[in-house]
């Protein structure tokens, strides 16, 4: 056989087994493809054709923002329960929370999770997985968030919330308007600076220099697109090699500026961890934490360095400490500023509800200064109502948050077999008309038994899922409420409020043709831009 005959046969020879192999891999796909759609467990759920082949379906819709809105359609079109990835199922109802998010039930976090992990790859309270890791993490943190906790923050939430009203009458016009707001921006000025205050000791002073900080806030949201595509496939935290090229992953998310804000927010909390370390070091030596450095000396920082799990005595580390310090920043900042900014587009688009507000709250407070958390604020019933129906029509997290089944497990009457991942799509439950008539408009007063009745308030509550429920639900929630009742109350009360002329839409979604509603791109939590307001101070509260 000459040179270019034997050439000639291996070329043959390799096209050949290249051949076989690429034909194999076609019958093993198209085997995988048929088993998951018509043979496997999952396939009398109904749902989309793609969802039912692979998670990048879902991974796919989340790199849109629009997973909340997508399974709110998905639900209207299948029923309760609707297939959304080769494992997973997502169920619209308020017996499918009970079922799924309940502490005593056998599911954990899904392995989405394992995919968020932060700080060197150390869980924190928010990504662990595994349950007796979780409940000691729980045990000490949960007390950083003690009614004793709560009330000596508040005049370190109430400080930035002076200047956050200062703020809205900036450079106003010879009327008394203000210039307008993007409010999603200012509120997270706002819940950024109290998360900063309570874990570092000092706030980032976004509302007093917009400019300065407030690539803090960039950071965090660039950060969540990758986020929220991570949550949607499982992969990235159940297969070793997805795990370690997660972070390569995540830069086809971001451009340079994005990396750059990244960068100066890590190189940022490092400099004040640091800062705060010294600090507490000087407590330690006896030195009085006030003097050092003009705070209060009780924040969230110091109570979990102080605290202890009570049943093993074990206190965090350093490591551990600050782990949880960025999460929390993180888990604490853009999700209050999303309801507080769809709390304003709601009031701002009804001047009926805006006026029922006032009225309740200058019959309860004499003047602004008295409007402080405590019994005569939590009478303010109606307040309530309308922060409860904000996080109704605009969820800070309005998707869908998975757990897995530990055991072959039965929800809404269907048996998953273990291994299962499962959720309650939180926007789609929470514009099911089962629970909520009239789903999309914004009514405080569904929430009043006095005027709908026992019965129809016991519906909605029972949907209700902003904070979540069970042993993983949300540790931050009383102070959130702190800061969403202040804030809103003490606003209210002193200013008009009016939406910016020609600025109106670009808040708003119609995920039902015809009905506005504030819109929110969901990333896990959710980044929002608008709705763009101005405030006037109110004739009868100037003194
Ligand atoms: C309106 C504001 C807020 C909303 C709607 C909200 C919502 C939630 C939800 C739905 C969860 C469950 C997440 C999951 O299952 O994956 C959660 C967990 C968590 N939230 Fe919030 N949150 C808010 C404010 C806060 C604040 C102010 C803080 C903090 C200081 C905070 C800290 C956390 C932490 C640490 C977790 C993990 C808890 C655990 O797994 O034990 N959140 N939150």
């Amino acid at each position: 056989m000459s040179i270019s005959q034997f050439l000639s046969f291996e070329r043959d020879q390799v096209s050949h087994v290249l051949g076989v192999l690429l034909g194999l891999g076609v019958a093993w796909l198209f085997s995988v493809a048929v088993y998951r759609v018509w043979f496997h467990p999952l396939a009398g759920i109904p749902g989309p054709f793609l969802a039912k082949l692979t998670d990048f379906y879902g991974g796919y819709i989340a790199s849109k923002g629009i997973n909340h809105y997508h399974l709110y359609e998905l639900h209207k079109k299948y029923g309760v329960a609707v297939r959304y990835g080769p494992n997973r199922v997502s169920f619209n109802s308020a017996k499918a929370i009970r079922d799924i998010y309940s502490s005593t039930k056998p599911l954990q976090k899904s392995a989405g999770y394992r995919a968020l992990l932060l700080t060197g790859g150390i869980p924190s309270l928010f990504s662990s997985i595994d349950k007796i890791f979780h409940g000691r993490r729980r045990r000490i943190i949960g007390q950083g968030f003690s009614e004793a906790a709560m009330k000596s923050y508040e005049p370190i939430v109430q400080e930035r919330i002076d200047r956050f009203s200062d703020v809205l009458i900036r450079d106003a016009d010879n009327e008394g308007w203000g210039r307008g707001y993007d409010m999603s921006r200012l509120c997270a000025g706002l819940t950024f600076d109290v998360m900063a205050a309570l874990i570092f000791g000092r706030p980032f002073r976004i509302l007093e220099d917009p400019k300065g900080l407030s690539y803090v806030i960039d950071a965090i949201i660039s950060a969540g697109r990758s986020v929220g595509i991570f949550h949607h496939l499982p992969i990235f935290g159940n297969n070793e090699f997805f795990f370690r090229v997660r972070g390569l992953f995540r830069l086809l998310f971001l451009n340079m500026q994005d990396i750059r804000n990244i960068k100066h927010f890590l190189t940022l909390s490092n400099a004040m961890t640091e800062e705060r370390s010294k600090t507490e070091a000087a407590r330690a030596a006896g030195e009085d934490i006030v003097k050092a450095q003009g705070t209060p000396a009780k924040d969230i920082f110091s109570y979990i360095l102080d605290a202890k799990d009570p049943e093993t005595g074990m206190h965090l580390s350093y490591t551990e400490l600050w782990s949880e310090a960025r999460v929390m920043i993180i888990a604490g900042s853009d999700t209050t500023s999303t309801a507080l900014a769809g709390a304003f587009y709601y009031l701002s688009r009804d001047r009926e509800i805006l006026e029922k507000l006032r009225k309740e709250l200058h019959a309860a407070f004499a003047t602004e200064g008295e409007i402080w958390p405590g019994a005569k604020l939590t009478a303010c019933t109606y307040l309530k109502h309308v922060v409860d129906e904000a996080l109704r029509m605009s969820s800070p997290i309005g998707g869908i948050l998975w757990r897995e089944t530990q055991t072959d497990y039965i929800v809404e009457g269907r048996h998953l077999p273990k291994g299962t991942d499962v959720g309650v799509p939180v926007y789609a439950t929470h514009h099911n008309p089962e629970y909520y008539p009239d789903p999309h408009t914004f009514n405080p007063d569904r929430w009043d038994e006095s005027v709908v009745g026992a019965e129809a308030v016991a519906a909605a509550k029972s949907a209700w899922l902003p904070f979540q429920t069970g042993a993983r639900s949300c540790i931050g929630r009383p102070l959130a409420m702190m800061e969403l009742m202040l804030t809103l109350a003490r606003t209210v009360y002193k200013y008009d409020i009016r939406v910016e002329a020609g600025k109106e839409e670009i808040a708003e979604t119609e995920v039902v043709k015809g009905v506005r509603e504030f819109k929110t791109r969901d990333q896990l939590t959710a980044a929002t831009v608008g709705p763009f307001i101005q405030f006037k101070r109110r004739e009868e509260t100037v003194q």
